[in-house]
């Protein structure tokens, strides 16, 4: 559950002050942000993390007002409740796919079981790869693991950045079709921001900045 009043922002020594529309999503609803270049959808995004602290205004995750949060509380707030799917991959190239994930359930202070994680790695098609290490693996590949990454630890929110701006239509709806799958089991709310038109149809509810 995810809400948001009043929400603005500016960046320090920056004249700019940017005001986002009210969101109100219920458990297990999405959102599709859409807006051109440099207009704030990434800003917004950081803020819906918590990687940004707001200017003014509510943000309401789970009832947590997670602006309010203290910056240690605020870590481990992302790390139980929130999945994020970055433009720029994080993964680490010098472990394995599955070493990768296994650091990130670390990191997230969370306890997954070898097995949950090869069944998500089944699920996103990336067991023949297991082993390998990312720097010898496929863009497609990699964009899988990205999901992986996000939502191994079963998050309430997903916060994707431009998934799909980079994938042909094909990868482009495969990407998608996993989020909305990955979002659906854990009944989470799946936010993804775009200026990639062609993946409004995937979703009810838009919004545009
Ligand atoms: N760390 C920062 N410090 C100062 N200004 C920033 C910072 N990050 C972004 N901005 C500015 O804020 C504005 C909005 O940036 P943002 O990345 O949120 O836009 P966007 O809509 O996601 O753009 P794009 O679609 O190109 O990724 C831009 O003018 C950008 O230069």
């Amino acid at each position: 559950m995810i809400q948001t009043d009043n929400l603005t922002f500016q960046y320090t020594n920056k004249s700019q002050t940017f005001s986002f529309p009210k969101i109100d999503l219920k458990e297990s609803e999405s959102l599709l942000i859409l807006g051109k270049s440099g207009i704030g959808k990434t800003t917004l995004l950081h803020l819906l993390a918590g990687l940004l602290r707001p200017k003014t205004g509510a943000l309401l995750i789970n009832n947590t007002d997670i602006s309010n949060l203290s910056n240690s509380k605020l870590d481990a707030f992302r790390g139980k409740h929130i999945g994020l799917v970055f433009q720029k991959k994080h993964a680490i190239p010098s472990l394995s796919v599955f070493e990768n994930l296994k650091a990130r359930v670390y990191f997230c202070n969370t306890k997954v079981s070898d097995n949950t994680i090869d069944e998500l790695l089944k699920e996103l098609d990336l067991m023949d790869c297991k082993q390998s290490k990312v720097n010898e693996i496929s863009e497609g590949q990699l964009q899988r693991l990205g999901i992986a990454l996000s939502v191994i630890h079963n998050p309430q929110v997903i916060l994707a950045d431009e998934p799909t701006s980079s994938l042909d239509d094909e990868n482009c709806k495969t990407v998608i079709s996993l989020l909305k799958k990955q979002a659906k089991k854990n009944n989470a709310n799946l936010i993804v921001i775009t200026h990639d038109q062609r993946i409004k149809s995937f979703f009810q509810n838009t919004i545009t900045l």
